[in-house]
């Protein structure tokens, strides 16, 4: 499910669950197992997540949301590199789609082909970014192109990502090559000042105006299938409204307060 190997004190962690990498749940598991032998080395200056076969992930294997995925999910994952000191960098080539967005997003620094495409497709499947998208995404390309990534499912080119904050850099030739020599850039920096979960989302204009702009959006889009868009997006809403920093000073009255408070009863 991944090869593990070492480059020049570089991890070089890839994911190698043909034909298109999916997370499932012994992929996830060897991802986490990799990750947490990288950071006990002491050997290890930095982590590369890549993917065989020419593409980063295809995301959360879909068969396996039926029955269940088992730990460690996905979001344990990002939990894990959110507290590493070594930097981690996703190199992406092909797709980064879904959870392989979100795997992406957990890195430190993210690199790319400039014919990567990347995008969080779970709406219209039915399901929410839930592994961290909702999360991380608007802390990377802020609001506006978070809500427009999350809502249409776009796959993004790899260049306009770079503008909105979501790839670091776009690279040429061999995508591992390029990862170790990026992440071997990184290793005096302090991780916490690059991890996005830290980081506050950018906006411009009031978030009730947002909000209900983007639901009047959605809500045209999806003709006849309103609830249950309607209520993924309220919970997206909750989230992307800085929940836990901007809710104690929203206005008693303000319908972004309302909302929150009714969803989390
Ligand atoms: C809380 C939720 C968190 C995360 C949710 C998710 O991540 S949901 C998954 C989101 N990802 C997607 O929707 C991607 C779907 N896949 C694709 O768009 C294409 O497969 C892709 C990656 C562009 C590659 O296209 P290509 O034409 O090269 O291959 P093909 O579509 O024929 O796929 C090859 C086989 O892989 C299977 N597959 C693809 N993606 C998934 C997936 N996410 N889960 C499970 N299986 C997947 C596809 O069914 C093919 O299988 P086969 O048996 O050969 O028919």
């Amino acid at each position: 499910m991944m090869d593990y190997s070492i480059r020049d004190q570089v991890a070089v962690i890839k994911l190698d669950n043909p034909p298109v990498n999916v997370l499932g749940s012994a992929a996830l598991t060897s991802i986490y197992d990799g990750i947490g032998k990288a950071d006990r080395d002491p050997s290890i200056k930095a982590v590369v997540i890549c993917g065989k076969n020419g593409i980063f992930c295809a995301g959360v294997d879909i068969k396996e949301l039926d029955n269940g995925l088992h730990a460690p999910w996905i979001k344990h994952i990002g939990d894990f590199i959110d507290n590493m000191k070594k930097p981690v960098v996703a190199a992406i080539e092909g797709f980064a789609l879904g959870g392989g967005l979100e795997l992406a997003l957990f890195c430190h620094y993210r690199i790319a082909l400039k014919t990567v495409r990347v995008s969080l497709p779970e709406l219209q499947l039915g399901l929410m970014p839930g592994a961290g998208g909702t999360i991380r995404l608007p802390r990377a390309a802020g609001l506006n192109n978070a809500f427009d990534i999350i809502t249409t499912g776009n796959r993004i080119p790899a260049e306009k990502a770079a503008m909105m904050g979501i790839i670091d850099q776009i690279v040429t030739g061999d995508i591992i090559e390029e990862g170790i020599k990026f992440v071997k850039s990184k290793c005096n920096i302090d991780t916490s000042l690059v991890c996005l979960r830290m980081k506050t989302v950018k906006y411009s204009g009031d978030l009730d105006d947002i909000s209900e702009a983007f639901m009047t959006k959605v809500k045209s889009k999806f003709k006849g299938a309103i609830a249950p868009i309607v209520s993924i997006l309220e919970f997206v809403i909750i989230i992307l409204d800085l929940y836990y920093v901007h809710l104690q000073s929203l206005s008693k009255n303000s319908p972004t307060y309302t909302r929150a408070k009714g969803t989390c009863k």
